[in-house]
């Protein structure tokens, strides 16, 4: 399966893409597996798997492939670090998080991992990652300058010198169950910027109303995590996110 392909396909139809991000270290692989499946028949688009601390080896392996097991829309790896790569899934965010103080986020656990992408059929897809206020777990284990919420112009020239290094997407985080998403106005500043290039936007965004505020304001594609963790009803849920953001 192509996956940044079929993600393209996906806007092209439906104008926006919702992701499911389910970290191996908050339930068993069986638990991972069922809330996989819930959401897919909610709507999502592909399952995002990874967290920022303990989602590596044997338990990654098998969240994949026990997600793999129940579903058909495609998984795709979200690396802490070198060791959050497992050869059983579809597709990588091959990320480098641009604003991160410490060079192992920006370019060594690339190097690292490059060597198991290339001997594995996981397909890479290019993301320039970058943590904006209050960032959360991920910021502080990333060491990211953190762009501030009401600098919108911050995060456009990081975008864009990410988009002129190549990266097909780029990822604004306000860090795994922030308050509130990253705002309206930086969205939009860091869209016009990327023209044609994908964005992504997490953190913080919990229901329809605030996953169509970042969509409209330019958001291609949105993660939820820490709300489908959280939920009973996780097709309820993921049905009530997805309604209001696709056309
Ligand atoms: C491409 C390769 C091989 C590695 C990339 C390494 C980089 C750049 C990592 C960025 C910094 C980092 C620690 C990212 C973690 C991303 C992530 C999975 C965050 C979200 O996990 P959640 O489970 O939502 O949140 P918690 O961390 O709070 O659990
Ligand atoms: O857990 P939430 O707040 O949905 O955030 C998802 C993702 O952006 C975290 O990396
Ligand atoms: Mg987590």
């Amino acid at each position: 399966m192509q996956v940044e392909a079929h993600l393209q396909k996906i806007i092209e139809k439906d104008g926006k893409v919702h992701l499911t991000l389910i970290d191996p270290a908050s339930q068993t692989p069986d638990r991972a597996a069922e809330i996989a499946l819930a959401a897919v028949e909610g709507g999502t688009d592909a399952i995002m798997i990874g967290g920022s601390t303990g989602a590596s080896g044997t338990l990654l392996d098998e969240t994949v492939i026990k997600i793999k097991e129940n579903i058909h829309v495609p998984t795709i790896l979200f690396p802490g670090s070198s060791a959050g790569l497992s050869k059983y899934a579809d597709a990588v965010f091959f990320m480098s998080l641009l604003n991160s103080r410490d060079l192992g986020y920006v370019i060594t656990n690339q190097v690292l991992g490059a060597p198991l992408v290339y001997r594995s059929q996981i397909e890479p897809i290019s993301m320039a990652y970058l943590i904006v206020e209050p960032g959360g777990t991920v910021g502080w284990v990333g060491d990211a300058k953190l762009i501030p919420r009401k600098k919108p112009e911050i995060a456009a020239v990081y975008a864009l010198a990410g988009k002129y290094l190549g990266m097909h997407y780029t990822y604004l985080e306000a860090g795994s169950g922030a308050d509130s998403p990253v705002n309206p106005e930086m969205i939009g500043a860091v869209k016009q910027v990327l023209g044609e290039n994908k964005l992504i936007v997490g953190g913080g965004i919990r229901n329809a109303e605030t996953a169509k505020i970042c969509t409209s304001a330019g958001a291609d594609m949105i993660v939820t995590g820490t709300v489908v963790e959280e939920v009973k009803d996780v097709t309820a849920k993921v049905a009530e996110i997805v309604s209001a953001i696709k056309r």
